[in-house]
C-alpha cells in the first residue's frame, strides 16, 4: 500500500521560479519552489532582486458573476475581481488566466459580500481595503493588486496576518506623476485654473492674475524618490534651481541629478516652491502642519501629488489666510472625495485636481499591464517583483528555500509528541557578509516546515513570523561567517529545537537539542546531518532514519525488507561516530512504507531506534 509521497512538483518555465500551489488545507501539500538546473544558473547569473513568493491561490470553483468566461463562472480558473477601471491590456492579460469580475463602484457591503468567491483583489486608490474585507474573504483572497504606487489605502497589516501578498505597481505612473506635478506647478505660478474660470464666466482680469516667474526659483523636494527625482529632472529644465530633502535617498543619486540633498529645516526655509513626493505613512503624516509653515519663507507655494494626508489641511488653510502660503496646487485630499464645502478646495489661492497624477492613457495602460502580470505570477506561485508585504529575496536563494522548508518539515517531525516547540535556532553558515543575505525568506521557510505539520495553519511568506509568533515559537538566528568563496550564499544551514524530547534521540546533540543541518549540492537540497551523526541524503521523496550496531549486513537487511514490500529505495547513506560502534542509517523512499513494513524494519535485532519522516 505504497502512497504516494506528498510532494508535488510546479513546472518551472523560462528561468521563473514557481512555488507550488497549496491545494485546500485538508489535503495540503508542502510548498516546493522547484528550480530546473538550467534555470539556477540563469538565477544565479541574474541576481535579480526579486520578491519572495506566495502560495498560490487554490482556485476554488467560481460563483462569482465573471465576464473572462463565455457563460458566467469558469470551474478550475481562480477569479479576480477588479474592483476600480483597469486598462484594457491588463484586463486581456487577465482574463486570459482567470474568471475576471470587473464590479467597480461597489460598497464596502458589497465588497465584502464578494470577496468571499475572489482568489484576488485588484484596486487603486480608491477602494478601502481594511481588515473587514480580509475577515470577510474566509482565507479564499490570496493576492491584492494594488494597480498604482500607494498603498495606504491597503490594511498590510491584515493582509499580512491573513496570508495575502500585496502587489503593486510601482513604476508605470511615475512619469504621469511627475508630469502633472509639473502641470500643477506651472498652472499655479501663472494662475491658468482661476483665469480660465474667470474668462468664462464673462471676465477680462489682466491685472488680477499676474502670475510668478519659476527660472531662478528655488523648489524643494520633499521624498526624492521615483516620482521626486523626475520632477527634479523637469523643474531643472525650467531654470529652477532643485534641493531635495529625504532621509533615505542617496547623495550620490541626487547629485547625478544635479540636486542636492539638505536637512528639512533647510528646506522649509529656503525654498520657493515646494513639492510633496513622500508616502503616506504614520511617520509622514501631517509632517507639514502649523509648525512647518511657519517656518517657511512667506510667499512659498506648495504643490502635492503625494497623498493629501501628508498635510494637515486645517494648517495649510490657516497658512493661506495668513500669507505664510501663497499659493497652493493639491491633487490629493485626506479624504476623497473632499467635502463640497471644504475651506481649501474652494480657496481662491488654491488650485486643485481629483486625484489625476496617474490618470494619462499612456500610464493607465502600462500600470494595468504591470498589475495584471504581478497578480497573475501571484497566483501562479512565482516569485512577485512587487511584493509589499513578502521579504525580498535574491532568486540565488532558491534552493535553499527549498532546503530551508525541508529541514524545518524534518526537524519538527523529531519532536516527541510533536509539540511543545518554544525556541528554535536556526544558523547559516556562509562566506557572504551578514549585510548581503537576506535571510527572511529562509526563516519563513524554516517556519513553514516546523509549524504546517503540526497545525491547521496555513503558513507562507507573509504570515510566517506573525504565525510564529502567534504560537509561541521563538525562532534566533545566528550566522557563521566562513572564509571562502561570498560565490555560494550559504554553505549550510542548521535548525535546532532546543527542552524538547526526540522520538529518534540520536537526533538530539551533545548540547540537547534536535539538530538537522543541511546543504545545497548540484542545485538539491540534502541533509547532511542529524545529532551528531554525519549523513549525506538528497531530500527527496521520504526518509527513513535508523540507528544501528555498525556492523556488515545492515544495509541489505533493511534494503530488503522495504524490496519485499515494493518500496523503492533512492539512495542510502550511514553516518557513524566511530566503525563499529553506532551508525546513523538515513534511507530516501520513494513511496510511504505501510506500518508493517516499518514494524518489520524495528524488528531488525541490531537497529535500536527508527522513525519515518515526510518532506
Ligand atoms: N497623485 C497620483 O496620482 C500619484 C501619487 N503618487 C504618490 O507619490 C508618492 C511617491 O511615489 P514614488 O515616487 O513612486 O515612491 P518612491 O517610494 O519611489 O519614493 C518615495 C520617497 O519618499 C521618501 N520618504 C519617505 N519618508 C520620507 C520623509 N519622512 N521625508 C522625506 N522623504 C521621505 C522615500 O525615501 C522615497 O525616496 C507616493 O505617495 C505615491 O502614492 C504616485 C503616483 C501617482
Ligand atoms: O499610484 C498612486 O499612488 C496613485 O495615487 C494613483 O492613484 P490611482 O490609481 O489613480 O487611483
Amino acid at each position: 500500500m505504497a502512497a504516494p509521497h506528498p510532494t508535488t512538483t510546479a513546472a518551472a518555465t523560462h528561468h521563473h521560479l514557481a512555488l507550488q500551489s497549496p491545494t485546500p488545507a485538508q489535503h495540503r501539500a508542502p510548498s516546493v519552489l522547484r528550480l530546473p538546473h538550467h534555470a539556477q544558473q540563469q538565477a544565479r547569473a541574474q541576481r535579480a532582486r526579486i520578491s519572495a513568493p506566495v502560495a498560490a491561490a487554490a482556485p476554488a470553483a467560481s460563483t462569482a458573476s465573471t465576464d473572462g468566461a463565455a457563460s458566467g463562472a469558469v470551474t478550475g480558473k481562480p477569479t479576480v475581481l477588479v474592483a476600480e477601471k483597469l486598462g484594457a491590456a491588463g484586463l486581456a492579460l487577465l482574463k486570459e488566466f482567470a474568471n475576471v469580475d470587473c464590479s467597480y463602484g461597489l460598497s464596502p457591503e458589497e465588497l465584502r459580500a464578494k470577496i468571499s468567491l475572489c482568489d484576488a483583489l485588484i484596486v487603486r486608490s480608491g477602494t478601502k481595503v481594511g481588515r473587514d474585507v480580509f475577515e470577510a474573504s474566509g482565507g479564499r483572497l490570496r493576492v491584492v493588486g494594488r494597480a498604482g504606487v500607494g498603498i495606504d489605502n491597503v490594511d498590510l497589516a491584515a493582509a499580512t496576518e491573513h496570508g495575502c501578498l500585496v502587489v503593486n505597481a510601482p513604476t508605470a505612473n511615475t512619469v504621469a506623476a511627475a508630469e502633472h506635478g509639473i502641470a500643477l506647478l506651472t498652472a499655479m505660478a501663472r494662475n491658468i485654473s482661476q483665469a480660465d474660470a474667470s474668462l468664462k464666466a464673462g471676465k477680462w482680469q489682466r491685472n488680477k492674475y499676474v502670475g510668478v516667474s519659476l527660472v531662478g526659483k528655488t523648489l524643494a523636494i520633499l521624498g526624492f524618490g521615483k516620482v521626486g527625482s523626475e520632477v527634479a529632472r523637469r523643474a531643472k529644465g525650467l531654470g529652477m534651481h532643485v534641493i531635495a530633502h529625504d532621509p533615505y535617498a542617496s547623495a550620490d543619486r541626487a547629485r547625478a541629478i544635479g540636486v542636492e540633498l539638505v536637512s528639512m529645516e533647510e528646506a522649509m526655509q529656503t525654498a520657493d516652491f515646494i513639492s510633496l513626493h513622500m508616502p503616506l505613512t504614520p511617520a509622514t503624516n501631517k509632517m507639514l502642519n502649523d509648525e512647518t509653515f511657519a517656518k517657511m519663507k512667506k510667499g512659498v507655494r506648495i504643490i502635492n501629488v503625494a497623498r493629501g494626508g501628508v498635510i494637515d489641511e486645517d494648517a495649510l488653510v490657516r497658512a493661506l489666510d495668513a500669507g505664510i502660503v501663497a499659493q497652493a496646487a493639491l491633487d490629493v485630499f485626506t479624504k476623497e472625495p473632499p467635502a463640497p464645502d471644504s475651506k481649501l478646495v474652494l480657496h481662491e489661492n488654491v488650485t486643485v485636481t481629483p486625484h489625476l497624477g496617474a490618470s494619462t492613457v499612456e500610464a493607465q495602460e502600462g500600470v494595468a499591464i504591470e498589475i495584471a502580470e504581478a497578480v497573475i505570477g501571484a497566483l501562479k506561485g512565482e516569485l512577485a517583483a512587487s511584493a509589499v508585504n513578502a521579504p525580498m529575496v535574491p532568486a540565488e536563494l532558491a534552493p535553499f528555500v527549498v532546503l530551508a522548508e525541508k529541514l524545518g518539515r524534518l526537524a519538527v517531525q523529531l519532536v516527541a509528541g510533536g509539540g511543545g516547540i518554544k525556541s528554535v535556532k536556526v544558523t547559516y553558515a556562509s562566506a557572504r557578509a551578514p549585510d548581503d543575505l537576506d535571510t527572511r525568506l529562509l526563516r519563513a521557510m524554516i517556519t513553514k516546515g516546523l509549524i504546517e505539520p503540526i497545525s491547521s495553519v496555513f503558513v507562507n511568506l507573509v504570515n510566517a513570523d506573525f504565525t510564529a509568533k502567534q504560537r509561541g515559537v521563538r525562532i534566533t538566528e545566528e550566522r557563521i561567517l566562513l572564509d571562502g568563496s561570498p560565490e555560494t550564499p550559504i554553505d549550510y544551514i542548521q535548525v535546532q529545537i532546543a527542552n524538547v524530547e526526540s522520538k529518534f534521540p540520536s537526533a538530539v546533540s551533545e548540547s540537547g537539542e534536535i539538530t538537522v543541518e543541511g546543504r545545497v549540492k548540484d542545485g538539491i537540497p540534502h541533509l547532511t546531518k542529524v545529532g551528531a551523526f554525519q549523513v549525506d541524503v538528497s531530500l527527496e521523496g521520504s526518509l527513513i532514519l535508523c540507528r544501528q550496531v555498525d556492523q556488515p549486513g545492515m544495509i541489505g537487511s533493511v534494503g530488503s525488507v522495504l524490496g519485499e514490500e515494493n518500496v523503492n529505495v533512492s539512495f542510502m547513506s550511514v553516518g557513524r561516530i566511530a566503525p563499529r560502534k553506532h551508525a546513523v542509517m538515513a534511507i530516501g523512499v520513494d513511496e510511504e512504507p505501510c506500518k508493517s513494513t516499518l514494524t518489520k524494519i524495528g524488528e531488525i535485532p541490531a537497529i535500536e531506534e527508527f522513525v519515518f519522516l515526510k518532506l
